[in-house]
């Protein structure tokens, strides 16, 4: 018997307007052309003038962005949303195309560089879904370094990956991008030791530290969930560790979301199940009441779901009757 095909690992990356993800494809996919990594990419910007890698997968090959623009007549962001929601409409086509690719290992998802775009739409939940539906899919979150210095600033960076954690629950991998301009250590001192970042916002007397400082003690318990590692886009630092990462957190999917993702499964499952079970009710009642002889009117109060029988023989109904079905007849 023949084993298990081996799944490739979806990697979503997502950060910050001017993060790096771009130049961090782009390494990616020189790395694993260089290695000879069978992989998948896929170009979800549909506002991005070039794309300096090879994308196996163009949102703009699908949607014209500035056609959408026009014809809508949209702003930048409203242009670029429109046609992800577009895009999103097809995206059952692309799972069924890469499902039939064999020996596929990863799969690069570019996404727009307004974060928001893809985090916070129902498109870009409806694409994340249907890759974590059917691959290990991890989400990864690329984070300018230099720029992020400031305590009140990597805290607030901070926050937003917490926040997309537990909308998406997938597995997340923080990219410290740039470590050629400045090394991430602070970054990972500040995330293992309270104190230190404390230490680091007390010169910061603005009212965002007091509120960093509050905040840095919920974060306590995200910082030891995810993983994080140290890269430079530009000269290909830290690319290997990020793979082994990418291969833990896949094992992460596979242990503890998928588990979740069928929990999840079976709970829309029991709802649509207790629904049926709950009309077959009413239908064998309905059924029992006609078994008397009497012709009924049956229907149900359609805001509160109460049952309402009517005895078309009895005299005294008949008023009542008339007045329900005047309102069925407006329901229809
Ligand atoms: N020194 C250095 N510069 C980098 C690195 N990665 C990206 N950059 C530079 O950072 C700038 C932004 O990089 P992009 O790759 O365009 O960033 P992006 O996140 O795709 O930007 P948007 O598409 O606007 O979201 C460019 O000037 C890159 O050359 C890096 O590792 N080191």
């Amino acid at each position: 018997m023949s084993a298990e095909k081996k799944k490739p690992i979806a990697c979503i990356v997502i950060g910050m307007a001017g993060s790096g993800k771009t130049t961090f494809m782009q390494r990616l996919g020189a790395h694993v052309h260089e290695h000879t990594i069978p992989s998948y990419v896929i170009n979800l910007d549909p506002a991005v003038n070039t794309v300096p890698y090879a994308a196996n997968i163009d949102i703009r090959d699908t949607v014209n962005y500035k056609q959408v623009m026009k014809q809508y007549n949209l702003g930048p962001n409203g242009g670029i949303l429109t046609s992800l929601n577009l895009f999103a409409t097809r995206f059952d086509q692309v799972m069924t195309y890469i499902e039939n690719k064999t020996d596929v290992e990863y799969i690069f998802v570019d996404t727009p560089g307004q974060i928001e775009i893809f985090t916070w739409s129902a498109s870009g939940q409806v694409i994340s879904e249907s890759l974590a539906s059917t691959f290990p899919t991890v989400i990864v979150y690329v984070i300018d370094t230099p720029r992020n210095t400031s305590p009140v600033t990597f805290m607030s960076n901070m926050l937003y990956a917490c926040s997309i954690l537990y909308k998406t629950r997938l597995p997340f991998v923080i990219v410290f991008n740039k470590i050629d301009v400045v090394r991430h250590d602070f970054a990972t001192k500040w995330m293992q030791d309270y104190e230190a970042f404390n230490e680091a916002l007390s010169s910061d007397q603005s009212y965002s530290s007091t509120l960093a400082n509050s905040l840095s003690l919920s974060l306590d318990e995200f910082y030891r969930t995810i993983s994080c590692v140290g890269v430079s886009a530009v000269t290909g630092e830290g690319i290997n560790e990020f793979l082994s990462k990418i291969q833990l957190a896949s094992q992460e999917y596979n242990e503890e979301y998928l588990a979740e993702l069928s929990a999840r499964k079976e709970k829309v499952e029991q709802i649509r199940r207790e629904k049926q079970e709950d009309d077959l009710r009413r239908v064998e009642q309905d059924t029992a009441d006609e078994k008397d002889g009497k012709t009924k009117v049956v229907s149900y109060q359609p805001t509160t779901g109460k049952r309402v029988v009517l005895n078309m023989n009895d005299d005294e109904d008949r008023e009542e009757e008339e007045a329900l079905k005047r309102f069925l007849n407006k329901q229809n």
